[in-house]
Order: C-alpha cells, then sequence, then structure tokens
C-alpha cells in the first residue's frame, strides 16, 4: 500500500521553532525516477545559522545537566515516532534520492533501532574507576559533552547517517546544528520532526538546510562550534578538516572507498556471484561501501565472470516504488552525469566493457536518471576507473596470479574503507585478515553492510581513524575527565 506523499515546503528547525529563512528561496527536491518535484526546503543564510548554534550554545548547559537516563528516555520516544512513520518517511527517501522501497524500509528501520541502541546508552556506565597509587584517594574517570556539535550529511542513508550521528550526540550531552545533503533534505526533515515530536528541550537539537558553501562552511568556521562530524566526498572532507584543526576543534570525517573483492579458485562462486553484485549494484552503487573492484583467481576468472554477467543481465532497473524494480536511478542528475564520465574513461583507458553502461531510453526511462549497472574486465590497476571512487553502479573486475597479488591489488588504492574475500580455505581467510588495509572486513559477504552495534570507519583516505556507531561514538562525542578526589 503507497502512503501519500505531500509537496511541500519545510522550514529550518531552530529553538524548537520551523521558521522560513529569510532569503526568501527555496530549493526544490527532485524525484529521479520522473524529475518532479517532491519538496522544497530553505535556501538558508547566515543569519538562521547564527540562530541555530547559538540556540544550541545557550541550551547545552542545561541539556547536560538534565543527565544521561533522561536524555535517553527522549530518543526512545523518537524512535516510536519514526517507527509510526516508517512508510511514509521511506516512500519519501525512494523519491527523493531513488533507492528502491524495501531498501529504503530497511534504512528507516534501521534508524529506529540505532535510536533505541543510543537510547539505552543512557543507562550505561560513562566513567571508570582507576585505582590511584595513594590508598586514600578515589581516581575515575568521567565523559563529559563536547558542547554544540555540527553534524553535515549526504544524501545517500538519509534517515541512517543522520540518526547515527544526532542520537549518540544528544544522549552523551552534546546540543546539535544540523545540515543535511540538499539533495535529500525533505527526508531530513521528516526525520527532525520526529525528534521535535518527541519533546526535546529548546536548542537542543537544530536543523537548517541550505547550500553546503554557505551553510555547511559556515557552520565549520562557527566561533561557537566545539566538533564537526561529516560524511561525504574527499574532497570537500578535508577541507572541513582543515578548517577544524585550524580552529582546533574535535572532527571526524567518513569519506569515500573504493572496495575491493577477492574471490580466490576455491571461493563459492555462486555466493560470491550474488553478494558482488548485491555489494556493486544495490542503491545503483552509490554507498561508501560499495564493490568497486572484484579481484578473481586466474584459475576461476572466466566461470566467474560468465556467471556475474548473467546474474547481471536479470537486474530490472525502474522506479524504485515499483515491486518488480531490483534497481532504482542514479540519485540525481550529478551522479547520472559522472556515471557516463566514468564509464567513457573506462573504455578511452582501454578497459573492456562486457555488460550495461547505458543509459536506459524508452517509456518511464526517458523521464528518469536510468542507467544500466555496468561491468569492466582488462582493467589495469593503474586505470582511472580503478582508483577513483565512481559512486555509481560500475565493477572493474582484474585479474590475479594467486593470493598474494591479490591483495596487492586489493590495497593498491588510497582508500580503506572495505574489503572482502571469498574462500573457503581458513588460510586464505587469516592472511585476508591480517594484510588488507581496511576498517570494514567482510569474509564470504558483500562489501556493504554496516551493523549498528558495531564500529564503522576506515584506513587511509576514507576517514579521520576515528569510528562511529557502537560504542565506538562514545569516543568522538565525549572528553575525558580524570578526578582524584582525597579526604580533607
Ligand atoms: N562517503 C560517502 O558516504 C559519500 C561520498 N560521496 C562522494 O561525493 C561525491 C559527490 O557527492 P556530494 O553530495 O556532492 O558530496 P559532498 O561532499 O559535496 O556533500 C556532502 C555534504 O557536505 C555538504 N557540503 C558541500 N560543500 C561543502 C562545504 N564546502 N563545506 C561544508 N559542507 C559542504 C553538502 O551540502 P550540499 O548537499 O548542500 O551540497 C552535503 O551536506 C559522490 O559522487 C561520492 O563520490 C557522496 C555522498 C556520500
Ligand atoms: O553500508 C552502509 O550501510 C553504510 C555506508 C555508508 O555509510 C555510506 O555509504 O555513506
Amino acid at each position: 500500500m503507497k502512503t501519500v506523499v505531500e509537496t511541500k515546503t519545510y522550514n529550518n528547525f531552530i529553538n524548537n521553532e520551523w521558521i522560513a529563512s529569510v532569503s526568501g528561496e527555496v530549493i526544490t527536491s527532485i524525484n529521479p525516477a520522473n524529475k518532479e518535484a517532491i519538496g522544497y526546503v530553505q535556501k538558508s543564510t547566515e543569519e538562521e545559522l547564527n540562530q541555530a548554534v547559538e540556540a544550541a550554545h545557550q541550551a547545552k548547559k542545561a541539556w547536560r545537566k538534565l543527565g544521561q537516563a533522561a536524555r535517553g528516555q527522549l530518543l526512545f520516544q523518537t524512535a516510536n515516532i519514526l517507527e509510526s512513520r516508517i512508510d511514509e518517511i521511506a516512500e519519501t527517501m525512494t523519491k527523493e534520492m531513488g533507492k528502491t522501497l524495501p531498501e529504503a524500509k530497511g534504512e528507516t528501520a534501521r534508524g529506529i533501532a540505532i535510536l533505541r541502541y543510543y537510547a539505552g546508552e543512557g543507562m550505561r556506565k560513562d566513567g571508570d574507576v582507576i585505582p590511584s597509587t595513594d590508598k586514600d584517594a578515589l581516581m575515575f574517570t568521567k565523559r563529559t559533552p563536547l558542547g554544540v556539535v555540527g553534524i553535515i550529511t549526504p544524501w545517500n542513508f538519509p534517515v541512517a547517517i543522520p540518526i547515527w550521528k544526532i542520537a549518540p550526540a544528544l544522549v552523551y550531552g552534546n546540543t546539535v546544528v544540523f545540515k543535511p545533503a540538499s539533495e535529500a533534505a525533505v527526508t531530513a526533515a521528516k526525520v527532525v520532526e520526529c525528534f521535535a515530536e518527541a519533546g526535546f528541550p529548546e536548542g537542543v537539537l537544530n536543523f537548517v538546510t541550505g547550500s553546503g558553501s554557505v551553510i555547511g562552511q559556515g557552520l565549520i568556521d562557527h566561533p561557537k562550534l566545539n566538533a564537526i562530524t561529516f560524511t561525504g566526498s574527499e574532497s570537500v572532507g578535508q577541507s572541513v578538516a582543515k578548517a577544524a584543526a585550524a580552529r582546533g576543534i574535535k572532527f571526524q570525517l567518513e569519506m569515500g572507498g573504493k572496495n575491493p573483492v577477492i574471490v580466490t579458485k576455491n571461493a563459492n562462486l555462486d555466493q560470491a556471484v550474488n553478494e558482488v553484485i548485491n555489494g556493486g549494484f544495490r542503491s545503483s552503487g552509490q554507498k561508501c561501501t560499495a564493490t568497486s573492484r572484484v579481484i578473481v583467481e586466474s584459475e576461476v576468472y572466466h566461470e566467474f565472470k560468465q556467471k556475474l554477467v548473467e546474474a547481471s543481465e536479470k537486474i530490472t532497473v525502474g522506479n524504485g516504488l515499483e515491486e518488480d524494480v531490483w534497481m532504482g536511478p542514479c540519485a540525481s542528475e550529478s551522479q547520472f552525469n559522472t556515471f557516463k564520465n566514468y564509464i567513457e574513461i573506462g573504455k578511452n583507458e582501454g578497459a573492456r566493457l562486457i555488460h550495461g553502461g547505458e543509459v536506459l531510453t524508452g517509456g518511464e526511462y526517458d523521464n528518469g536518471f536510468f542507467v544500466q549497472p555496468a561491468i569492466f574486465e582488462e582493467v589495469s590497476p593503474d586505470m582511472t576507473i580503478a582508483q577513483e571512487e565512481i559512486f555509481g553502479p560500475v565493477i572493474a573486475l582484474i585479474r590475479a596470479a594467486n593470493l598474494e597479488e591479490a591483495i596487492e591489488l586489493a590495497n593498491n588504492t588510497k582508500y580503506g574503507l572495505s574489503a572482502s574475500i571469498f574462500t573457503t580455505d581458513i588460510s586464505s581467510i587469516l592472511e585476508f585478515i591480517d594484510e588488507i588495509e581496511a576498517g570494514l572486513v567482510r569474509i564470504n559477504a558483500e562489501s556493504a553492510g554496516v551493523e549498528l552495534q558495531a564500529p564503522f570507519g576506515g584506513m587511509k583516505a576514507s576517514s579521520t581513524g576515528s569510528r562511529e556507531q557502537g560504542e565506538a561514538a562514545k569516543e568522538f562525542y565525549t572528553a575525558i575527565k580524570t578526578v582524584f578526589i582525597k579526604g580533607s
């Protein structure tokens, strides 16, 4: 059953009030399946940004003093409200950025689970007792919030990523200014509505939409901001890091990936094919954990390739709201152009396109950003399509003589987010776990697939080394006070 999703204008949420920007201008959010407007958000100015940061700054003391348990209760409340709106919010996500409805529902359900996980943190310890060398003293650590946290998110997981940043920020006692990606800001506004309805005190969560260069950059540069967390492109991430480091505030970045999958000669090839397709083409390949390079041992290369192409031919592409559609459109015109560009680069550099890569035309395809997933072979390690993050449904097949060479090829990029191996050999598994340069190491499983209770993040240029989600979030969103007490 489809819900009715209204096309309306969403305001900023500042100090618990929904307020329009003084600019009088809005940004239109477009459905990539048919180019229709699905809603409008504020094209905010520095004035609203300043109001939001000031509100968060004013709210931080009372919010910290409310205590962790009470803060957790508000997250439970938010989870229940989001759960009651799961169908509508998932449908909005599909309409706004194209992923299929089951994927959007799965992501929204994950958002609810993340809220409940961090709500539970409200009742967990916020420090440790440590023995002092002075037998008459009590020494312990106490976690304390950072203050005002800025949150900048991308469009590819418009529910899960904002929630996995906002929920721990709030439960550990920070106040928040959240700037979503413009391309998925309507979905983000609906998530914020759930927080708003839960009844957080004024100024605790603030939401400001607008361009990355004005609101995103202005947020990072704001003197009252105490920390910033960002997920998105490497180029913007690096400028976030520079600005934050220059001001001496804590920062956390999650950026790109060029995630490899290794298939060894003794792998279960049917399982490998299935998971490579899921990892490479689900969400139209627009995940930082998406599979983009598949390195196959020579003995099974031809059999694997044949099975992969056969399975890819069965993929149905269309509007993600339709039941029989497996892959939706690219999320935007810009993603669509990026896909087309990399297909041309691949061909021009001498890789062989053995499946897909075309823009789909005719009927509903003419109205949206639909492409056929692509598989290249004869990809050499130095080619652009073997090195740069494409963020689209493109897989590069690379042949390796043995496991050692496969791991060397896998590590031969600047990124290190996620990596998988398909094999039945325990020694190969152990070697892979030891040698692979990736934050997420997956055995006989697709390269994507993040679990909310486990640390998430990459090595090398994929992140700043810190981890999000699970207990790891506490490390970023808090500072430690070491307390030493002695009687007088
Ligand atoms: N690691 C990941 O999960 C993601 C990686 N990417 C990669 O980035 C490419 C481009 O996607 P895109 O959406 O443009 O990614 P961006 O990095 O440009 O956008 C991510 C977020 O940063 C904001 N932003 C943009 N410019 C600035 C700035 N100067 N200062 C502060 N914030 C800013 C954006 O706002 P606004 O939307 O208003 O521009 C958005 O909220 C993709 O093709 C993909 O390769 C993209 C998304 C997620
Ligand atoms: O694979 C996932 O579930 C999350 C990936 C992610 O964080 C991203 O693509 O930005």
